[in-house]
């Protein structure tokens, strides 16, 4: 497309990079005119030329800055600038990078120094070469062997800037060469070969005709990539790095805004980058954007930011005119043009009063105080200006830390979240175990009962009252044959401990079944023999103290059997006890025996059970002796 048809515009072109992944984010609908389309968002642009991943460096340099390279030498400022994500080959398109790739620059420079035309041009032609780059805000000369202090800036120039004067196109590729080695570059995640800097390559053309001497400009930029702190994973120098290009970058999207709105105040002054190419970004000049995309899904909002720019780059309405033509005797007259807006910017235009001065006074008043609100008027709006970019470099700031930030925070989250979570997990295992545990407790219990029945012998209660019974029997049986041993009687002895006994088994469950006393006793053969009754006594005169005796024996064999041995049986052992002592001795030694036999008890109203009996036993020793 024709430049010269299209002074009113700026020239804006887009290139997609090679596609890395499989899908593409943009879609080419129209090619004349090119009209893209991004389908996941239902956007379309249109711009002057769309150079998709097959369209090579010979197309884009033709298409997009041969024309302006024409105009350079009629003697117009023309810019061409590489905006867009890192990686995305800015550098590669402008061939300033430390590999020569054919891209841009040395192209204009082959076209400027073409030797056929050199050869066939009448006219004197001096080409001169600049090379700087702007790192952190700072300018460095590039082609300086020492290039690393940077040089001041005032207002919009560099005066320590050295050019070159080149003769041919070799020679200027050298010292592009040369540039391109002394530029800032370092390592991110999406560009092992990032540019941290702008770069600014200028090729200034003087063209002598016979009468006149014209000046020519062009401005080819490779801006360093917008990018995302997230994305590169900027850290340390990197990250002031990334800070400064963003700065320098939303800078520029100012200026574009102000020129496309045509605004009275473009903020040239608010970045260095904007300060240096304040000459070569304006509407005097010829323009052409290069907005450099990465088609893959994943750089979509990078990429939608891009063609974003790029469309309002394009609403800018240039009107350039040849800048300088200088009389040749006369180098200091302006021979033709208009005077440039870049000249008078700074001028403030005039305003006029809304309602008419009437009175000569106020008129007067209004003559003189018109230019001192203007100026402050102004003032304000620079300073407006001013503090919005201001914000906006802040606001970018705030987001690049804090997209640097999250990662972190997100990493502190997830650590906690995962500790919490854990610790959740313990105190749950830990709740469970402590519910199980009744539960545990319950079934070994109930494990416990079932063994405890399985060790148990199997004795009813009835039995083992029979078995009581029994002993009792036998021991009075015993007691019936041999008296004197009633005192060490188990009965006597035990009658209160044997059922402990019996209880205690019940509960130690460890202790092996042959220690049971139950056991023992369901072994032990209980038979014997019952002894015959005796024959009722002959009542004798004694029968009245047998009878006490008897009274107190029962009470005795009560506490002994506790309970449980049948009184009338007692009866019947005293019977045969003392019938049987009657055969043999006195009644007197039978009471004895009797009370030796029967140990003193408390009766139920506390007094002792066999006093009456020794009493009496006392009284028949006393009338015997
Ligand atoms: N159209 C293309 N064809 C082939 N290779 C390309 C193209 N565009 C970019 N590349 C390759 O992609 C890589 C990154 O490109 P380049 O360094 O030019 O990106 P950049 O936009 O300048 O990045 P930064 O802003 O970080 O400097 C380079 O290896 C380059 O060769």
């Amino acid at each position: 497309m024709p430049m010269d048809s299209q002074k009113e515009h700026i020239q804006v072109s887009v290139r997609s990079r090679p596609l890395l992944s499989e899908t593409s984010s943009l879609q080419l609908i129209s090619k004349d005119p090119p009209v893209l389309l991004l389908p996941e968002r239902s956007q379309t642009y249109q711009f002057d030329n769309v150079f998709l991943e097959d369209a090579d460096q010979q197309k884009v340099y033709n298409d997009a800055v041969r024309p302006l390279v024409n105009l350079v030498k009629l003697g117009y400022n023309c810019t061409v600038f590489a905006y867009g994500q890192t990686g995305t080959g800015k550098t590669y398109t402008m061939g300033s990078g430390s590999q020569f790739q054919t891209g841009i620059i040395p192209r204009a420079l082959d076209q400027l120094l073409n030797e056929e035309y050199l050869n066939n041009c009448k006219n004197e032609i001096d080409v001169r070469i600049s090379f700087l780059e702007i790192y952190n805000e700072k300018v460095f000369d590039l082609l300086k062997s020492d290039c690393k202090s940077p040089l001041p800036v005032s207002g919009f120039t560099v005066p320590g800037l050295s050019t070159k004067n080149v003769k041919t196109a070799p020679q200027a590729s050298e010292w592009l060469q040369l540039g391109n080695k002394n530029r800032h570059t370092g390592e991110t995640r999406q560009n092992s070969n990032s540019s941290r800097s702008h770069a600014v390559f200028t090729i200034y053309i003087s063209t002598k005709t016979s009468s006149e001497e014209v000046f020519g400009k062009l401005n080819l930029v490779d801006l360093a990539g917008s990018e995302s702190v997230k994305k590169t994973g900027s850290k340390g120098g990197t990250f002031q790095e990334g800070i400064n290009i963003n700065k320098g970058l939303l800078c520029i999207g100012q200026v574009i805004s102000a020129l496309s709105a045509r605004s009275s105040y473009i903020p040239y002054r608010e970045s260095t980058i904007t300060s240096i190419l304040k000459e070569s970004l304006n509407i005097d000049n010829y323009i052409s954007l290069i907005a450099c995309v990465s088609a893959d899904p994943e750089d979509i909002t990078e990429t939608l930011q891009t063609l974003d720019f790029a469309q309002r780059t394009k609403r800018i309405r240039c009107n350039p005119e040849v800048v300088a033509k200088f009389k040749k005797d006369n180098p200091e007259r302006l021979i033709q043009g208009r005077t440039p807006m870049s000249l008078i910017q700074g001028r403030t235009p005039m305003k006029r009063w809304k309602t008419p001065l009437k009175t000569p006074i106020s008129r007067s008043l209004g003559m003189t105080l018109l230019p001192l609100i203007n100026e402050r008027d102004s003032e304000i709006s620079h300073a407006e200006v001013s503090l919005s970019i201001d914000l906006s470099a802040k606001k970018t700031a705030i987001t690049d830390v804090q997209q640097m930030l999250s990662p972190m925070v997100k990493k502190h989250m997830v650590r906690t979240e995962a500790l919490i979570l854990e610790r959740i997990a313990n105190l749950e295992s830990v709740i469970q175990n402590t519910l199980r545990r009744p539960t545990r407790r319950s079934s070994r219990l109930m494990s416990a009962e079932s063994l405890k029945e399985e060790n148990t012998p199997k004795i009813t209660w009835g039995k083992i009252q029979d078995t009581v019974t029994k002993m009792v029997y036998s021991e009075v049986a015993q007691l019936m044959q041999k008296p004197a041993r009633a005192a060490s009687s188990p009965i006597d002895d035990n009658h209160n401990t044997f059922p402990n006994k019996i209880l205690f088994r019940d509960e130690s469950l460890d202790s092996p079944a042959i220690e049971n006393p139950l056991h023992d006793l369901a072994q032990k053969d209980f038979s014997f023999k019952i002894p015959l009754k005796p024959a009722p006594l002959v009542k004798t005169q004694n029968d009245i103290s047998r009878n006490s005796v008897r009274r107190s024996s029962r009470l005795a064999l009560k506490h002994q059997a506790n309970q449980s041995v049948d009184l009338m049986k007692s009866d019947w052992w005293f019977d045969s006890v003392i019938t049987s002592s009657k055969r043999k001795k006195t009644e007197e030694d039978t009471l004895t025996e009797v009370m030796k036999s029967t140990p003193i008890f408390n009766n139920d109203n506390g007094h002792k059970t066999n006093t009456g009996t020794r009493r009496k036993s006392m009284r028949l020793k006393a009338q015997k002796s």
